[in-house]
């Protein structure tokens, strides 16, 4: 059988945008000679929906765009296996169902609804829906198919040694095959959100199920950014032998045919590395992030320091460099070649730049609280009028001209608070508030690949916030080489100081210091601009911690 794997970036929501790019595939993959197109879970109205799915008026306009989508197959021969939500009515409390609908000669003539349901890290989907209690195989012009969607593929006991789950809808499909008539084409719709890692992952699960079950194995997954999440598509199909029968592009909308019968196999080892593919994925996070949002235009505040300029490099790859704006902010504490250097940043890209000193603004705000101030010495507060300055400046201008800010912010300063709160801080989007400091380094130079945009200096000086004299961040951090194993030690992994300590060689003081300054500042990321999760464990919805806490580290 031709089958196309359709991969869509749909908007959440939009149920006439997706209904319209779902037809267009369609068309496309009829015109190409599929016989069946199968697009992402829960296609059309865009995934995650969150508490919108808890909205009656959501879920009839979930109901609305299916029966578009069954509708279109009314003339061509063409069969859509599709991603929606529907109503579901046996389990109080449970709103819908998440289910992948077969529409053929203009009807809906199967569902197959989710059984496995994740509810860790960003998944909340028990949250909303009722699980299915039984799944079946459906025959689709001749052919016996296992329809699965996205969780239900990932609980292999060959695969997983400590299973999330006790049943696994994929044997159990299996099995339930009449002798002799086990199916030989499994077919997985997926949402399943980047991280790094998550691509080789995914393509040795599926390749495992493909093997074990002697089976073509099919998975079309969701592209594009929504909120935090980036969904990098990178659908494939695997052939019995666990090579790659068809592999669709990352990071971009892709229709891609196979024969499920096919003799040829595709290159598996032409992967993009790690760093170009965090690269594109935060690229693609932060251009549907401000689009999706209604909005064409961002502005970055650079200091000449490592994360503005990666910040806005990513920003001219996503929205086109007449479309980002540089502001630079100086004040008495910035060397002249922080202006300098922010300023050929600047140049580079091809961006506007705009100059605002701030000294004036910091002068009226002192002598404001000259009276509350008197006495004391310069400390913190005054520290921080700095960047709250220049966050007010940056909404300002996000307000008149309408162009988001994008906030600088990396992991390793947000794990341990070393940012203002209500300074720094403020903004849309924390672009690189999933990557550790040494990683923003790799993300510098994979800029720099084909041409120096990002100036050598920008590269080799001490990181520093500028905010006193000669300030530099390990006056108050351990160098960021000791700093961000840690952190990714203690926030992704769960690791104990102890073993911090005894696996990285590293004074368990040192990493207590660290693991209080983490567990400290959980205040200022509840506030914090939504993050684009690039690893296991970020920032955000899928990390939950109290603030008015005692906790035990
Ligand atoms: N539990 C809680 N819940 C809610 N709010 C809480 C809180 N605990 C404190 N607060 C509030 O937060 C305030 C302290 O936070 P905040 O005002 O942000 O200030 P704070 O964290 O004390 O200082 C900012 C630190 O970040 C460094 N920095 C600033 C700017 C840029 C960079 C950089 O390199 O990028 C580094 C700066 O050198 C300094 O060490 C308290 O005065 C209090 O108002
Ligand atoms: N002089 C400045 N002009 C414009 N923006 C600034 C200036 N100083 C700081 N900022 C903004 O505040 C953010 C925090 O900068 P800061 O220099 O304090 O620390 P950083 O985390 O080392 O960042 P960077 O590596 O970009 O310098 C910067 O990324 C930038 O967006
Ligand atoms: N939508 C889903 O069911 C996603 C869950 C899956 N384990 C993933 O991360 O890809």
């Amino acid at each position: 059988m031709k089958i196309a794997l359709a991969q869509i970036n749909p908007t959440v929501g939009d149920f006439a945008g997706n209904v319209s790019v779902i037809l267009d595939f369609a068309l496309r993959a009829s015109r190409l000679g599929a016989e069946l197109v199968i697009f992402p879970e829960l296609a059309v109205c865009g995934y995650p929906p969150a508490d919108l799915i808890e909205k009656k008026t959501f879920l009839e306009a979930a109901q609305e765009a299916l029966a578009q989508v069954a509708a279109s197959t009314e003339k061509n021969g063409l069969a859509i296996l599709c991603g929606s939500v529907l109503h579901s009515g046996a389990v109080p409390g449970k709103t819908a169902r998440n289910v992948a609908a077969l529409c053929q000669r203009g009807k809906v003539s199967f569902i197959q609804q989710k059984m496995l349901l994740p509810f860790y890290d960003v998944f909340d989907e028990q949250r909303y829906f009722e699980p299915a209690v039984s799944q079946s195989l459906i025959e689709i012009n001749g052919v016996n198919v296992a329809i699965s969607i996205c969780e239900d593929a990932w609980n292999d006991k060959g695969f997983w040694p400590n299973r999330l789950y006790a049943s696994d809808p994929i044997e159990r499909l299996m099995s339930s095959a009449e002798e002799g008539n086990a199916p030989r084409l499994l077919l997985n719709i997926s949402a399943s959100p980047f991280w790094r890692g998550k691509l080789t992952t995914r393509r040795k699960m599926l390749a495992a199920l493909a093997q074990r079950y002697g089976a073509v194995v099919a998975m079309v997954n969701q592209v594009g950014g929504n909120d935090s999440l980036v969904f990098d598509g990178s659908s494939f199909a695997v052939a019995p032998d666990g090579r790659l029968l068809a592999q669709a592009k990352s990071f971009e909308e892709d229709l891609i045919l196979f024969d499920t019968s096919s003799a040829e196999r595709v290159d598996s080892t032409a992967e993009a590395d790690d760093t170009a593919q965090l690269w594109d994925a935060l690229v693609l996070g932060t251009r549907d992030y401000v689009r999706k949002c209604g909005f064409k235009k961002a502005i970055v505040g650079l200091s000449g320091g490592i994360d503005s300029a990666v910040v806005a490099a990513i920003a001219v790859d996503a929205l086109g460099a007449e479309n980002v704006k540089g502001i630079g902010m100086p004040s008495e504490y910035s060397s002249s070649g922080s202006v300098e250097d922010a300023r050929a940043l600047a140049e580079n890209l091809g961006i506007a730049f705009d100059l605002f000193a701030i000294r004036s603004i910091y002068d009226s705000f002192t002598l404001a609280l000259a009276p509350s101030f008197q006495g004391t010495p310069f400390g913190l507060a005054e520290e921080n009028l700095q960047p709250r300055i220049r966050g007010t400046l940056l909404m300002a201008l996000s307000n008149k001209t309408g162009a988001l800010v994008l906030t600088t912010g990396n992991k390793s300063e947000m794990a341990v608070g070393y940012c203002t709160l209500y300074g720094d801080m403020v903004g849309a989007l924390a672009v690189i508030g999933d990557v550790v400091k040494m990683r923003v380094y790799d993300l510098a130079r994979y800029a720099n690949r084909k041409r120096a945009v990002i100036p050598a200096d920008t590269l080799t000086k001490p990181p520093s916030a500028e905010l006193r004299p000669d300030q530099k961040d390990t006056d108050s951090l351990p160098p960021y080489e000791v700093l961000d194993p840690i952190v990714e030690a203690y926030v992704e992994r769960y690791e104990s100081v102890g073993q911090i300590a005894e696996t990285q060689g590293v004074n368990a003081e040192l990493v207590r210091h660290v693991v209080q300054l983490i567990e400290r500042s959980e205040y200022k990321r509840q506030q914090a601009a939504p993050v684009l999760k690039v690893t296991q464990k970020s920032f955000g919805p899928g990390r939950r911690f109290p603030i008015a806490a005692k906790v035990q580290i």
